[in-house]
């Protein structure tokens, strides 16, 4: 089709993907999903807050610094400190820096948060956008909450913005309170009463708290809205964003009715999922749509009938389409460095040689013990090998009397700060008996929030995987530990989060 409009997607995972709790990244973390986002081809990488903390303006240096061909973006509200700090922490990008400056325009808002009028608000905007615009031509600019603003305000606070130089303008749905007609509405309506429009993008940010951020973001897009702001798996504040996936498969998959197109490469689709999963802890619900196990999974005989008549009576995109292969190559303990090494690109991961040769050798110690070796084993390896911290404690061995009719025992022995200690401990079950014991050997203080565990993939010789979250003074962390078997698997996670929670403390100068 030749007048195919492509709709600019705007990836806000490291922002405000990372306000979802429980989805802070470290910078290294962060360099990996920026380095995912590029592969995805994304046009503008959101990287952070710059002015919210240290840590989120070296991020967003590092990211700038490190990518190649994306956009990246900082935000900052409508002042000169962050607006300056932002453009500090942009630079290394070049000419691929933006500045991402908002204020709210609701009357909510404006009312008992700013305590400012309309005039004022108009007046911060244009002051915030001519700042960032003495920094770089790629302002954007955002009306936070303004689904709920008066509409001829929202008009009157967009044409101001363009004519101060911001080259895209964000309609946010903060608060996730509209449907799509009215969605569409609003963008029609800034579409035929703004007068400069056609000098910037329209662009949409949808939360999900009625479920509706991606339907709103489409209504949005048929309005005219030519960028759409989403995150991978739809994490964010509150209930998400729009989900990137879910957005950008539904405008190619429905390009028969709709004439719009972007330019991710959906075949990465699936591996970012993945990682932003490991890296986060935060699972993807199985009948989640896109990325979810069961999106391609067919259970019921008519389905599975029709199905293998032709694919199309059940599918309506395919799995290759988002990265999903029929593993060609059967990985076992017959598979060597290269066909291993190929496949974990393949699934997303870039490991140095290092890094690769120790994935190696935990890849043949489970081949040995399993069957069939899934992408999801794979994914385990590298979250339990590779995505690491320095080591203060580590699992030396271990040993569980379990049963009906013994009180559970955990004999483990761990390194802590280089020397080996052994303990034996009894506890309500083997877990509780394990984790007590660590947290002897540790002299751990930190509460275990949650305990999760799930099989990797199915079968009675799969993976186990775990996750273990500890607070302590106001620290959260999440450990993860995977092994064929769950207590082992308790016991890693348990020890992977200490680990992380002396690195967090050690840099904030506290104590375990
Ligand atoms: C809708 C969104 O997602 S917006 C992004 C939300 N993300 C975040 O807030 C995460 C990062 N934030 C932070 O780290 C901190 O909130 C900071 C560093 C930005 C500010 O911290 P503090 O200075 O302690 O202020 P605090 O967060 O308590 O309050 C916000 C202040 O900013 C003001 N403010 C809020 N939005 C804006 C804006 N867009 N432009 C200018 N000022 C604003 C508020 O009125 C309040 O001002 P006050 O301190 O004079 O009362
Ligand atoms: C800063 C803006 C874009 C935002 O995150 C929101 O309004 O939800």
């Amino acid at each position: 089709m030749d007048n195919v409009k492509t709709i600019k997607i705007f990836d806000t995972t490291l922002r405000d993907g990372e306000q979802s709790p429980g989805a802070s990244m470290n910078i290294d973390e962060k360099l990996r999903i920026a380095a995912q986002l590029e592969k995805l081809n994304v046009d503008v990488i959101e990287a952070g807050f710059p002015i919210a903390s240290e840590g989120d303006f070296e991020a967003v240096k590092r990211v700038a610094k490190a990518t190649h061909h994306s956009q990246i973006a900082g935000l900052s509200r409508a002042n000169d400190k962050d607006i300056d700090c932002a453009w500090k922490a942009l630079k290394p990008a070049g000419e691929r820096a933006r500045i991402h400056t908002f204020i709210a325009t609701s009357d909510i808002h404006m009312k008992y948060k700013l305590k400012m009028s309309e005039q004022q608000v108009i007046d911060t905007a244009v002051a915030a956008v001519k700042r960032a615009a003495g920094y770089t031509p790629n302002v954007e600019f955002s009306a936070e909450d303004a689904v709920r603003t008066r509409l001829p305000f929202l008009a009157q606070v967009v044409e101001e913005v363009i004519a101060a130089g911001a080259k895209v303008v964000n309609i946010p749905d903060t608060v996730g309170y509209t449907i799509p007609s009215e969605y569409f509405n609003i963008i029609q309506y800034l579409k035929e009463n703004v007068s400069n429009v056609e000098q910037a993008i329209l662009s949409v940010h949808c939360h999900n708290d009625l479920g509706l951020a991606v339907a709103n973001s489409l209504a949005a897009v048929q309005a005219g809205a030519g960028q759409v702001e989403c995150t991978i798996n739809g994490i964010g504040e509150r209930a998400g964003n729009c989900s990137l996936e879910e957005i950008v498969m539904a405008l190619r998959t429905r390009q028969d009715i709709m004439p719009f197109k972007t330019d991710v490469v959906t075949e990465h689709i699936y591996a970012s999922s993945k990682l932003l999963s490991t890296i986060t802890g935060i699972v993807v619900q199985p009948n989640k749509a896109i990325v979810g196990a069961n999106a391609f999974a067919h259970e019921a005989g008519i389905h599975q009938h029709g199905m293998l008549m032709e694919k199309s009576t059940y599918e309506i995109m395919t799995p290759e389409s988002i990265g999903l292969t029929q593993n060609k190559l059967v990985l076992g303990k017959h598979s060597g460095r290269h066909a291993f090494g190929m496949r974990l690109t393949e699934l997303g991961y870039e490991l140095n040689k290092e890094d690769l040769n120790k994935a190696f050798v935990r890849f043949k110690a489970l081949a040995d013990k399993k069957k069939d070796i899934y992408d999801e084993d794979l994914d385990a390896i590298v979250a339990d090998e590779i995505v690491r911290i320095d080591e203060r404690y580590k699992l030396v061995e271990m040993n569980i009397a379990s049963g009906s009719f013994a009180a559970p025992t955990a004999t483990v022995a761990m390194e802590v700060d280089g020397k080996v200690k052994k303990t034996a401990v009894m506890g309500s079950g083997p877990v509780d008996a394990t984790f007590k014991a660590i947290k002897k050997l540790t002299k751990s203080q930190a509460k275990l929030i949650d305990f999760t565990v799930g099989a990797i993939t199915g079968g009675t010789d799969a993976q186990g995987e775990c996750t273990v979250r500890l607070k302590f003074e106001g620290r959260e962390v999440l450990g993860q530990g995977a092994h064929l078997d769950i207590i082992v698997a308790s016991a890693k996670a348990y020890i992977n989060a200490l680990n992380k929670l002396v690195s967090v403390l050690q840099r904030t100068a506290g104590g375990l």
